[in-house]
């Protein structure tokens, strides 16, 4: 349990590193109600050296505590006083006392890398994101024709294939497995897909396979670029019920080493190499488009975090994020498997 007082223990001394600097803040063990001191016993005993500002437990072991002084020079005479030596106001315990440290501020997961509202704020050739690309009724809607209809459970998510079923052993779409026409509930994203701002007027489908992908919170997806030669070139990926980072990766030429997929689970473990980093905050009911390099040369990952870090606001996942992802499967795939 972090010390409430703001203060903790300074890290044990290593025979070469500097002592923690003086400072009005002192630790103490061997002392607290658990060996039977009141924090008026330590005011008391303390407070021979000078005001005492606070006595706080330096952690739930009860026999720790830290001591705040007003004046530096007091926690000095303390510490020349009592410190391994049997203090007489305290029945003759033998008090272990140092400078205490600041309890150092958990860093937000996903550490210092900015996150970028917009996609012309990332700066990735052909990465684009329309908010509020379906109504909150739409999301509604979706979610509840999903929620219908029957999950497959992998390790960390649950999902469901349409059109297509994808094969997670070897991140290809199994074309013999034809599954039907995509159903009727998404047509309504089908329409504003062919309108995605920017897009050319299109004649054949621009999308026939679509994976549904439900993360529970803090579950997110491993570095991953979709098998080129599977799907066409662009993919589009609906955020539901819940928001995420994504984070998007370019590694230089030859050094990515594939994550091991495991049923789905695709933790990758090796040692990560030197890449750039950028990501994107991706609301929910956003659109994603990825096309161009930010589909073929940018791996995209969502970090495993229940909250993430958006310029200083902590954004608190929610308890499931939802995606649709819509992708194309290779014509040449599909001719070639069938024949
Ligand atoms: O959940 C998402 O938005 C992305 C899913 C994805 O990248 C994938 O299924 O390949
Ligand atoms: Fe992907």
């Amino acid at each position: 349990m972090a010390a409430k007082s703001g203060y903790t223990r300074p890290r044990p001394l290593a025979e070469d590193a500097a002592p923690p600097p003086p400072s009005a803040v002192l630790y103490v063990a061997n002392c607290g109600p658990a060996v039977g001191v009141t924090d008026a016993d330590v005011r008391a005993a303390f407070g021979a050296f000078g005001e005492v500002a606070g006595v706080q437990a330096a952690d739930n072991s009860g026999a720790r505590v830290i001591v705040r002084f007003h004046e530096p020079a007091a926690a000095e005479a303390a510490i020349a006083a009592l410190h391994g030596r049997p203090c007489d106001r305290l029945a003759g315990r033998v008090l272990h006392i140092r400078y205490s440290v600041p309890v150092k501020p958990k860093a937000l997961p996903g550490g210092s890398l900015p996150v970028a509202l917009a996609a012309s704020e990332l700066g990735i050739p052909g990465i684009y994101m329309v908010e509020e690309f379906v109504t909150a009724a739409e999301e509604q809607e979706l979610l509840a024709a999903v929620d219908s209809r029957s999950w497959k459970s992998l390790a960390k998510r649950r999902v469901q294939h349409y059109g297509y079923e994808f094969l997670y052993e070897t991140r290809n779409v199994d074309s013999k497995q034809f599954l039907g026409e995509l159903p009727a509930f998404i047509s309504i994203v089908l329409e504003k897909i062919a309108s995605f701002p920017g897009l050319k007027k299109c004649t054949t489908r621009l999308v026939d396979q679509l994976t549904v992908n439900e993360y529970p919170c803090g579950v997110g997806l491993s570095p991953h670029i979709d098998t080129h030669s599977a799907f066409e070139e662009m993919i589009f990926s609906l955020s539901l019920a819940g928001p995420c980072i994504m984070e998007f990766r370019k590694y230089p030429k030859g050094s990515w080493r594939a994550p091991s997929v495991v049923n789905g689970a695709d933790e990758h473990t090796s040692q990560e190499p030197e890449c750039i980093r950028k990501a994107i905050f991706l609301p929910s009911r956003s659109m994603l488009l990825m096309s161009g390099e930010g589909r073929y040369a940018w791996h995209h990952y969502i970090p495993h975090h229940k909250i993430d870090d958006v310029g200083g606001r902590v954004i608190k996942r929610n308890s499931r994020r939802v995606s649709f992802t819509f992708r194309k499967v290779c014509p040449a795939l599909l001719i070639s498997r069938h024949s």
